[in-house]
């Protein structure tokens, strides 16, 4: 019995690379039907090794989460990618990741893409983005795929992790990934996501092996839409609100109609920067008047 994970699923075969970064061609065994779950690239497994050579996957692992789309499980990392220019910075398009990828119980890591643009005044404004988002807890990397020593501060958030790369076209992702590793060859515009009903929804996912580290080569979150979400739950995934919430007057506040509630005395103070409280308003909205779903 070997232990691994499956980094891609192909005509009925799963390739588990295994803990010794082995990668076996294997069959599921009709148990999964029984189990009611199928594989999933991204599914921890034990593998029993045949005499050719070939495997058969006889446990799925808990998963830990699992997107949709891509199809993924056990994601740890989301690297949230979202350019300074062209197209230009753009946080409530970063707050609406952020609270994607925070509900799904995966690390996001903000990444600032394309610095080599960046006129003075574009990094201040960048520096002044990072520190607020590096204040509520978050890591932000301001890189470019065009500048070695900038994109090589990705490596050590990568090694080890199971990451999605997530963020609008254009803003780099498969330049980044690209620069990371030559080898890749993923052709720029070919992570595509176009905001929604993808060209890829038959497109398999892929882990690719990157500094001893997953990246799947397909992007996260490509449906921005909040319908997983349950409005109580949205305060909880802004950490800067979640920082002060034990402070107002009622338990449960979703910081809106609420008297004496401390995530707006924070916002008049300054304390938490006013467009986050904006983003949270207007998301709060689009859950509240979605259509019931039956
Ligand atoms: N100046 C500059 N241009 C970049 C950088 N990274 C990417 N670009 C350019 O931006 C454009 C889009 O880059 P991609 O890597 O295809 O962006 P993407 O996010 O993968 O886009 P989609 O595949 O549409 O999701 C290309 O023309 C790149 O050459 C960068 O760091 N600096
Ligand atoms: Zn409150």
């Amino acid at each position: 019995m070997t232990k691994g994970t499956i980094v891609k699923a192909l005509s009925g075969f799963y390739y588990v690379k295994t803990d010794d970064g082995q990668t076996y061609q294997c069959r599921g065994r009709g148990l999964f039907r029984k189990q009611k779950i199928s594989p999933l690239v991204g599914d921890r497994v034990e593998i029993d090794i045949m005499d050719d050579g070939d495997g058969y996957v006889t446990k799925i692992e808990k998963r830990k989460n699992e997107l949709i789309r891509p199809p993924v499980s056990n994601i740890e990392q989301a690297i949230i990618v979202t350019s300074c220019l062209e197209p230009d910075f753009n946080a409530l398009l970063l707050d609406r990741f952020l609270v994607l990828v925070e509900s799904k119980g995966i690390e996001p890591l903000i990444v600032i893409s394309k610095m080599d643009l960046a006129s003075e005044q574009v990094k201040n404004e960048m520096a002044k983005y990072q520190s607020i988002y590096e204040n509520m807890g978050y890591s932000v990397v301001l890189t470019s795929s065009k500048d070695e020593e900038l994109f090589r501060q990705l490596i050590p958030y990568i090694e080890g992790k199971s990451s999605v790369i997530a963020g609008q076209s254009g803003v780099g992702k498969s330049s980044l990934l690209n620069a990371l590793d030559p080898n890749l060859n993923i052709d720029t515009n070919h992570i595509s996501e176009s905001l929604g009903r993808g060209k890829h929804t038959t497109r398999h996912v892929e882990l690719i092996p990157l500094f001893n580290g997953l990246v799947a080569d397909t992007p996260g979150f490509s449906s921005l839409d909040f319908r997983e979400i349950d409005s109580e739950k949205l305060p909880a995934y802004f950490p800067d609100m979640v920082a002060v919430q034990d402070d107002c007057k009622f338990r449960g506040c979703m910081h809106h109609k609420e008297p004496k509630c401390a995530v707006k005395a924070a916002v008049e103070k300054g304390q938490i920067p006013s467009f986050r409280y904006e983003h949270y308003l207007q998301f709060l909205e689009e859950i509240q008047i979605r259509k019931p779903r039956y």
